[in-house]
């Protein structure tokens, strides 16, 4: 019943929102509650700043019939986005793995909105929070919906599934990442194959990376759509990265992009296989690629007045610190300079994944090291050729001190080391 008006006023507003600081005439104002403050408490402003209603879940700061009480807020605004997601009955894309999430999912839409009027999850929204938001900002103009889907748990992508209903999925890979949270990688590979269990229970059609033995083993299905190999649906003969990704699509066509990595490769492997499957020109397709240009911290170049970096401060695991550590390693560049912040939610294996990392720059005989944060502690162990601080500021008075110039840097840690701040020392 509740929910049936909260519909009603939901397509009279169309305006969902969580947050008094950016409340709008007329939104629906759902209280959540958080690990800061709890949102029942702000109902009252939210009301005053203009919401038509406020959904709370706390009986005792209800005043008037503008209050919608529930049970659970945050159960509440899933349920709405599910209506919604039901009554829109549009193709959604689910898109999860554990590294290029963001990247792939910008790709995907791309390509996709060469054909179709796509709605994608904007920037990072990718949690029991910004997934049903991210459903509720889709209107009847939306053909195709493609929905990011991050976890750090098991069960998590499940959840999100039945609430999402996706038709089709995508498992970009599955790696070292969240493994606290997860129990390790065969957690990961459990609790990423959530997404395939839910669409082999619902006939719905999934994209795998078949050069991927992870997934391919992980797969229930009888005929995914493949790509990744020449017999597959979709294959593409990479080039270079140097830095950036060039290499030979399906039809033939040249293309350069503007990723850097060659990681970026599989990404794209699976933007350009999801457009052929919907029938996307395969033109306008390559086109969409080379036209992405990352402005996001995720491996983005930045041609500074002394140096030239590749920002890749969003986030970073075992897996993508090696990927990009490997990338770095094989472009030709006269003075190389690696800067690694720690790597988190790594529980129990945090210790030895960063002493991996460590081994691993041993390597790279032609580059300069600095290593950054209480976890590199490890790694500086093995690689005795870094300099090594245990925090950012620390790590500032190095930089002043031994200034960088004329340099290609990699700058690489996870989201809670912000090593973006280190940009105007670079
Ligand atoms: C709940 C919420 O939306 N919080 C946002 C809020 O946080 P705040 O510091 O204010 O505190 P609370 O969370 O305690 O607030 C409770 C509610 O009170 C509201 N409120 C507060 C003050 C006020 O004056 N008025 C109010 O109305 C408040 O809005 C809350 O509703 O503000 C922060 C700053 O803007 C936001 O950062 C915070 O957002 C949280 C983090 C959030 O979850 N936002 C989602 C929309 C989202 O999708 N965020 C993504 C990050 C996703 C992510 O990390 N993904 C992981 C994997 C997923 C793991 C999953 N299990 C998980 O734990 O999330 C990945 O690896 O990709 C993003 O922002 O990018
Ligand atoms: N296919 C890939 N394999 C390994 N590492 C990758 C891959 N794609 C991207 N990365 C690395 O991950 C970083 C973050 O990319 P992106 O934000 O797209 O991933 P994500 O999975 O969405 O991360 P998050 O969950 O934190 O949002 C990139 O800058 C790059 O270092
Ligand atoms: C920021 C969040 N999406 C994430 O990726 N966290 C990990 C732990 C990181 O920052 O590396």
């Amino acid at each position: 019943m509740e929910l049936a008006f909260l519909y009603e006023s939901f397509l009279e507003s169309r305006s969902v929102t969580t947050d008094t600081r950016k409340v709008k005439n007329g939104d629906l104002f759902f209280a959540l509650k958080g690990p800061n403050f709890n949102g029942n408490t702000f109902a009252a402003t939210a009301l005053e700043m203009g919401a038509a209603y406020v959904v709370v879940d706390e009986a005792e700061v209800v005043q008037d019939d503008r209050y919608v009480l529930v049970d659970d807020v945050l159960t509440t605004l899933q349920q709405l986005a599910n209506l919604h997601r039901r009554t829109l009955g549009i193709p959604i894309l689910a898109i999860t793995g554990s590294n290029g999430k963001t990247t792939t999912k910008e790709l995907v839409n791309a390509v996709m909105s060469k054909k179709y009027k796509t709605y994608a999850t904007v920037g990072n929204l990718n949690n029991h929070i910004g997934i049903p938001l991210t459903l509720l900002a889709m209107d009847e103009s939306i053909e195709f919906g493609i929905v990011e889907m991050g976890a750090n748990h098991q069960k998590e992508i499940a959840s999100y599934c039945s609430f999402v209903e996706p038709n089709y999925g995508l498992i970009n890979n599955v790696g070292k990442a969240h493994l606290e949270g997860f129990g390790g990688f065969e957690g990961v590979k459990k609790g990423k194959g959530e997404l395939y269990q839910y669409l082999f229970e619902t006939n719905g059609i999934a994209f795998i990376n078949s050069k991927n033995e992870h997934l391919m083993e992980m797969s229930p299905f009888e005929a995914p759509v493949l790509y990744g190999r020449n017999s597959d649906f979709y294959n593409a003969k990479f080039l270079k990265s140097d830095p950036f990704v060039a290499f030979i699509a399906g039809n033939e066509e040249l293309v350069e992009t503007k990723l850097v990595g060659d990681y970026n490769f599989d990404n794209i492997l699976a933007a350009l296989c999801i457009g052929k499957y919907f029938g996307v020109p395969s033109i306008a397709a390559n086109q969409a690629i080379e036209q992405y240009d990352p402005t996001n911290n995720r491996s983005q170049i930045v041609k500074t007045e002394k140096n030239e970096v590749i920002l890749d401060s969003y986030n970073a695991n075992p897996t993508s610190m090696r990927a990009a550590i490997e990338n770095f390693a094989s472009l030709q560049k006269e003075n190389k300079v690696v800067i690694l912040g720690d790597m988190y939610e790594l529980g129990e294996e945090s210790e030895v994944e960063h002493a991996n990392i460590g081994a691993l720059l041993n390597l790279l005989t032609d580059t300069k090291i600095i290593l950054i944060g209480k976890n590199m502690a490890a790694a500086s162990k093995e690689c005795t050729a870094a300099a090594y601080m245990d925090t950012k500021e620390a790590a500032v008075n190095f930089l002043v001190s031994n200034q960088i110039l004329n340099s290609t840097i990699l700058l690489k840690g996870s989201r809670g080391m912000g090593l973006e701040s280190l940009m105007p020392l670079l």
